[in-house]
């Protein structure tokens, strides 16, 4: 079956055309500039389309120029935030893309975006099945104690305020891949992986399931990141809240003009790290914010997972940062953590082991797939239908 793979950014949309049998990519691309007029930036990418409609028709004649006529099977919408309701990728309807919808307030940055492309498709091609696959899953298998927030019991019974968790669909496949490079079964699996994108979150597995995730209610918890805060105290919302800031600028401060971008004034890391080692102290400081708050993470999920048998990178600067990955686990000697830097600084897409012979715990980088995860769902979730 041929998956159409929709990754929908507020205003970006990434897909790829997908054989799951073969487990092939066919062609893929990257719409940027969604809403912002014309002016990409060239290399191979399409520019400035006015909405996600027009973007999608800009999608369908690039894959139309590259392969020609093709029968799509499904499409498999990468959806972020499914909430309590969705523990498993589901068969899209009216009902569906409205009860992702409702969910938009939750994820601001991400849940409209793919509200558009669900609808978008809807409108194009009606009879084209859809698939929502959900960040949220995988984390479904939170045990109370680690989804509760310690506020009042109204807020979870009335609004739904509890930690979700989010990039499930790539903690759960960097899971499978890690355990497979480790020569366990999945279920035998217990680690701690730090998936470090644009977005970013670290991850403790036991027994081959999330029991712990650094992503909480929305995808701000946790980690610094590329735009956003990560994990800060409440009260300083309270104070901005009462000298006047309203929550549309609290948002957007916290979401868009924080992490890397608040403290380095740029939210892309291969900048942040340039600069600083041209001698940039803001950049520096905020490699070493950074760093230091993953570093606490992975002390803690250790003990969550009752011993970790591997730390595993993922997600663009996971996987490409060897100086990122440096700086944390420098701060992990107390675990018994030793990178080899040869290893460490070597590239390659291939899962591969980063630490030394002598390290407590193997260090791995594990590339991420979520669009084969979501295919694989997409697929599995249409074929008994049709
Ligand atoms: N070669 C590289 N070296 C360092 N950082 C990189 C490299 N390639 C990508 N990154 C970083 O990865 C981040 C984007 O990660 P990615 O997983 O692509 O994000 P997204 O969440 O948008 O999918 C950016 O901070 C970018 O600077
Ligand atoms: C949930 C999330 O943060 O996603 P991304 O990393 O794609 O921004
Ligand atoms: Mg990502």
């Amino acid at each position: 079956m041929l998956v159409l793979v929709i990754n929908s950014g507020s205003s970006s949309l990434k897909y790829q055309v997908r054989d799951v049998a073969a487990g092939s990519v066919l062609t893929e691309g990257l719409i940027e500039k969604i809403g912002m007029g014309n002016g990409g930036d060239g290399d191979g990418e399409i520019e400035g389309p006015r909405d996600h409609a027009e973007a999608l028709e800009q999608v369908d004649a690039a894959i139309h120029a590259e392969l020609g006529d093709l029968e799509l099977g499904a499409v498999g919408h990468r959806v972020v935030h499914g909430g309590e309701r969705f523990a498993e990728p589901v068969l899209i309807d009216n009902e569906i893309t409205r009860a992702i919808e409702r969910l938009n307030p939750l994820a601001p940055l991400h849940n409209p975006a793919n509200v558009l492309g669900i609808r978008a498709i809807t409108k194009k091609w009606p009879d084209l099945p859809q698939v929502a696959v959900f960040d949220t899953a995988f984390h479904r298998s939170l045990p109370e104690h680690a989804w509760r927030y310690a506020v009042p019991d109204s807020l979870y019974t009335n609004h739904g305020i509890r930690r979700y968790g989010f990039h499930g669909t790539s903690h759960e496949y960097v899971t499978h891949r890690a355990a497979a490079l480790l020569d366990l079964p999945v279920d035998e699996f217990d680690g701690v992986i730090a998936h470090l994108g644009n977005g970013a979150s670290v991850t403790a597995i036991r027994g081959g399931k999330s029991v712990d995730t650094s992503m909480g209610f929305t995808p701000l918890e946790g980690l610094v990141m590329g735009t956003r805060s990560g994990d800060l105290d409440p009260s300083i919302l309270v104070f901005l809240g009462r000298s006047g800031w309203t929550p549309e600028d609290i948002d957007t401060m916290l979401n868009r003009e924080s992490g890397l971008k608040g403290l380095a004034g740029n939210n892309d890391m291969r900048s942040v790290v340039n600069a600083s080692e041209a001698g940039d102290a803001k950049a520096s400081m905020a490699l070493a914010v950074t760093s230091y708050r993953l570093a606490k993470y992975i002390g803690g999920y250790h003990v969550a997972v009752g011993g970790a048998k591997a730390l595993v990178f993922t997600a663009g600067i996971g996987e490409n940062s060897h100086q990122f990955r440096a700086l944390v686990a420098d701060k992990l000697g107390a675990l018994g953590i030793a990178l080899d830097a040869g290893l460490n600084s070597q590239r390659s897409k291939e899962p591969r082991v980063i630490s030394t012979p002598g390290s407590a715990i193997p260090v791995l980088v594990v590339p991420t797939d979520e669009e084969q995860a979501i295919a694989e769902a997409t697929a599995a979730v249409v074929r008994p239908a049709g």
